[in-house]
């Protein structure tokens, strides 16, 4: 039975591909497919050059990425892949880890395809060191992720069969977090054994690839996890985060012992489901503000509730841009438009601001500029009397309420409700930016009234590979997210003047 409804709700294959449409789109992949007299087309899942094909196929169509996996190594299967790293997202925003830095992972035995460390650099923008053993799939590694031009982000190293992760660590180097997906198998007998099983569980639906030097550890994956596990231990300062994937269930339960025995802080561990398949990952850390377990139903409905509004910055003939200029051409704006703003976070990759609203001067402009056009050709008798009109209004209002502050408050913010609402603490992060707390400008205090701001929002300005990308992202204020959409509208309108 399909465990796809159990699959990371943020898995874009939660929802399965559409062959007939790959194959239409795709020619290398169309090479593989068989229609039916219903139409529908399929592939066979048992052949690796039409596996190969379709995780080819997807990587490209969907995360924009040229990989090469050779057919003699393991071909990697992306549902299961993506859930691992929407996992391992999930326990980083939970701990808020790379808050005020990049985030830094290491991927213990990345294959010829370098898959999780491609992934994790395209669509998170991380670093990420790959270590592996084998000579020639370290070659490939290298040259996937030179072709998806990602060196700045993903260091490829080969190391010893001996080596887990004590020597590859620089002295002066610490790490937000570790994954790995372990050789399975003791030896060549238990491949066999798992190939040919049929008495009391299904033979596995896909083909399985890779050499037996990628599959086969002495002691197979429980002894490979718990040198894993001993090494930790004298790297507990350097890594924040150490997960692994584990794939006998029967493991899982000897493993978290064998952690917490050893004397970490917590042990946690997710079942990630896809097709038929069923794998599990296990976290611990050192750290008593890491987090080893997350909801993720609630973490993903959060993210979800408010993806941030994101404008490719078009390309423009003879200009080269860089982080640097835009930043200077969204501070203007952001001056232009009278918002607070406070740089969080600077890296090679990213520029990212809190910013704060207190009154609308983005939303109808052009109408604004005509009425002070209007005023100011207006005679000056009616203008007078118009102020008269308007300060009896205003201390009416000052009698009403007793309170002039609020009066004020409201006369530059129409979304202002006319009693404020408590400001709640608050604690938001976007896409590995994370605001918390107020700032004492962001909370104004009227006569022990807390007003709460127009509009707060995360604006990230960040660069993958040759293109730069702005991001704005709701994170609190008076008025909601179409709010946010109309400043969203007016950075793209004169963002390039
Ligand atoms: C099951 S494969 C996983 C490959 C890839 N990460 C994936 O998920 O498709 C395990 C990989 O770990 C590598 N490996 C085995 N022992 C290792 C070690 N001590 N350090 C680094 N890599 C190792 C193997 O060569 C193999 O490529």
């Amino acid at each position: 039975m399909s465990q796809n409804k159990y699959m990371h709700p943020r898995n874009i294959y939660k929802c399965p591909p559409d062959f007939k449409q790959l194959a239409i789109n795709f020619p290398e992949f169309r090479k593989h497919t068989t229609q039916e007299l219903s139409g529908k087309v399929s592939i066979d899942f048992k052949d690796p050059a039409a596996l190969r094909a379709l995780t080819t196929t997807l990587l490209l169509k969907d995360f924009h990425l040229k990989v090469d996996i050779p057919l003699n190594r393991l071909i990697p299967t992306l549902p299961l892949r993506l859930n691992y790293v929407l996992w391992i997202e999930d326990l980083i925003l939970a701990s808020s880890l790379g808050a005020n830095s990049e985030i830094c992972g290491i991927d213990i035995g990345t294959g010829a395809s370098c898959i999780y460390p491609l992934l994790i650099a395209k669509t998170k923008g991380w670093h990420m060191l790959a270590t592996e053993i084998d000579e020639s799939s370290v070659e490939c590694a290298k040259r996937n992720v030179e072709t998806n031009s990602l060196k700045h982000l993903i260091e490829v190293k080969k190391v010893e069969r001996e080596t887990i992760l004590k020597e590859i660590i620089d002295e002066d180097k610490t790490y937000d977090f570790t994954m790995c997906n372990p050789p399975f198998f003791a030896n060549e007998q238990e491949i066999t054994e798992y190939e040919n099983r049929t008495a009391v569980r299904k033979t596995p639906s896909n083909s399985l690839t890779g050499t037996v030097g990628e599959l086969v550890f002495p002691g197979g994956e429980l002894a490979f996890i718990k040198k894993m596990v001993q090494e930790s231990l004298t790297l507990r300062d350097k890594i924040k985060l150490f997960t692994t994937m584990v794939g006998h269930k029967s493991n899982v339960m000897l493993l978290k012992k064998e952690i917490l025995d050893a004397g970490a802080h917590s042990v946690g561990s997710y079942e990630l489901c896809q097709g038929r398949t069923t794998r599990w990952v296990l976290a611990w850390t050192f750290y008593s503000e890491v987090k080893t377990t997350v909801d993720i139903l609630e973490i993903s409905r959060k993210s979800l509730a408010k993806p941030p509004f994101k404008y490719l910055i078009p390309e423009k003939e003879g200009h080269e841009y860089t982080l640097e200029s835009f930043s200077v051409s969204v501070k203007k704006i952001l001056n232009i438009l009278e918002m607070e703003y406070t740089e969080i976070k600077k890296s090679k990759s990213i520029v990212a601001y809190a910013v704060t609203a207190w009154k609308d001067t983005w939303s109808k402009q052009r109408q604004k500029r005509r009425a002070m056009q209007r005023k100011k050709e207006e005679p000056e008798a009616i203008c007078n009397g118009n102020n008269e009109e308007s300060k009896a209004s205003d201390s009416q209002e000052v009698s009403k309420s007793g309170d002039l502050s609020s009066v004020e408050c409201r006369d530059r913010d129409p979304c202002l409700p006319s009693k404020r609402p408590r400001l709640e603490s608050d604690s938001s992060t976007s896409e590995g930016v994370s605001i918390s707390g107020n700032t004492s400008s962001e909370v104004e205090k009227c006569e022990n009234v807390t007003v709460r701001p127009l509009l707060k929002a995360s604006l990230v300005i960040r660069r993958s590979c040759s293109e730069i990308f702005l991001e704005l992202t709701w994170l609190d204020g008076s008025c909601g997210r179409d709010t946010l959409h109309q400043v969203f509208q007016y950075f793209k309108n004169h963002l390039m003047e």
